[in-house]
């Protein structure tokens, strides 16, 4: 029954994206027209095409090799902050007394030329960029709530910085609606934050290849942001210096009429949902991470608890707290270091930095405390995802708040594969 209510909303949200694609076709002719009479020429056929799993994104037309290239996007189709410095924005950029981010300045631009609409040479280009984005920060609290806790307050972060962030350029926005009234009531905080997550889901980085001036920022690359992200891929990206354009090289073959992905970056599923809004089945760069807390209570049991805090210390001294956690392929180092010594009944630092850092074969009795630990660490943070694996009465009337529930809770799902898998080796 579950399954089958997950195939029919499945169906229904693909029918929508179809109907997007669709409606779309025409922007997608006069994005390519616009992008040719700018200096664009396609290398590899590609093409915008739904795909079941991951939504919109590029079709290859024809079988591509390693070694190609798949998009040369000339550097005049980039959007970058020398784009808004030459732009009607910098005086007024010169004269606001604070200082902006090149994110802030690149968001800024993209908020202005949406809100010109046709005024804007970008029209394009802005034309086909989604409405909306699946990142936690357009969740509803319902959907919020689904996330694990320490994801949740990562999301309050970030909304906050947003809002921080709105505050901020809110005298200079108030200035850009008074020099081009056309923008008038289109820069609000929801203008900004879609603005924020277009920058942030679709930019590429321009490395310092060249001593240029576009050294280590941020770029807007129209066309080539539709392809989408698989951590299975490897690419090599950059300016090419001397055709002057944008290019990346798959280090990766796709067989014809298959999506072509590139790669974002070693990003867990958390990462990816909070900077991008999606997550990826099984990905390998998942780490369920543990806090000092949760450690230290399962060590409580055995411990005199101000022992316990001073083997915290000694691991927070060697920076060992952080990467504590498991993946697909078991415990990370350090939360095996972590285990291991607060195991140990010996009380001496000399001992402990042994313990470590060497091999020390621990007795059979701290042997035991470690799996027994660990088997209480990874339990306890099971509970967390069973209570809110609790079938919920609520339907979901909205078709994008469901969407985000269930990409919440397939989070949840995959963070939960990884611990079961570990507890099973734990067996
Ligand atoms: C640079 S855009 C890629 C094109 C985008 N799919 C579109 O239709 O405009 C990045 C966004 O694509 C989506 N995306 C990228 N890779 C994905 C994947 N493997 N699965 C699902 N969505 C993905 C996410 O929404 C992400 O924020």
């Amino acid at each position: 029954m579950c399954e089958m209510g997950r195939t029919l909303r499945r169906r229904k949200w693909l029918k929508a994206q179809q109907a997007c694609i669709n409606q779309h076709k025409k922007s997608y002719q006069q994005l390519f027209s616009w992008l040719r009479s700018n200096g664009f020429t396609m290398i590899t056929k590609l093409k915008p095409a739904l795909f079941k799993d991951t939504g919109r994104g590029l079709m290859a037309c024809e079988s591509v090799s390693a070694g190609q290239v798949i998009v040369s996007l000339p550097r005049n189709l980039l959007i970058t902050s020398e784009t808004v410095k030459r732009s009607y924005l910098l005086p007024l950029l010169q004269l606001y007394n604070k200082e902006l981010t090149p994110e802030e300045t690149l968001s800024i631009f993209v908020m202005c030329e949406k809100a010109r609409g046709q005024k804007s040479p970008w029209l394009q280009y802005f034309d086909i960029i989604p409405e909306f984005y699946s990142t936690p920060a357009y969740f509803s609290q319902e959907a919020i709530k689904e996330l694990p806790y320490s994801l949740q307050e990562n999301v309050q972060i970030q909304i906050c910085c947003l809002q921080r962030s709105y505050q901020k350029l809110k005298g200079l926005l108030l200035q850009i609606e008074n020099f081009f009234p056309e923008v008038k009531g289109q820069l609000t905080f929801k203008d900004y934050r879609w603005a924020w997550f277009t920058v942030n889901t679709r930019c590429v980085y321009l490395r310092a290849a060249c001593k240029g001036e576009n050294e280590g920022s941020f770029a807007l690359a129209p066309f080539l942001d539709l392809l989408n992200h698989s951590s299975h891929v490897q690419v090599k990206a950059g300016m090419n210096q001397e055709n002057n354009c944008y290019e990346i090289v798959t280090l990766t073959p796709f067989s014809k009429y298959s999506q072509v992905f590139i790669n974002y970056g070693n990003h867990d599923n958390r990462r990816l949902l909070l900077e991008y809004g999606f997550i990826l089945p099984s990905n390998p760069n998942d780490i369920i991470q543990f806090s000092s807390e949760e450690i230290k209570c399962a060590f409580e049991k055995y411990d005199q608890l101000h022992v316990t805090d001073e083997k915290l210390s000694f691991l927070r001294e060697r920076k060992l707290l952080s990467s504590m956690g498991c993946s697909q392929e078991g415990m990370t180092w350090n939360l095996v270091a972590a285990l291991k010594l607060l195991s140990v009944r010996k009380h001496s630092r000399e001992f402990w930095n042994m313990v470590v850092y060497e091999e020390v074969e621990l007795s059979q009795q701290e042997q035991k405390k470690v799996a027994e630990c660990a088997r209480f660490i990874l339990v306890n943070k099971l509970k967390e995802y069973e209570k809110k694996a609790v079938p919920k009465k609520k339907s979901y009337e909205n078709l994008r708040e469901s969407f985000h529930v269930r990409l919440a809770q397939a989070l949840c799902r995959e963070e939960q594969n990884i611990i079961l898998k570990i507890l099973k080796e734990l067996e």
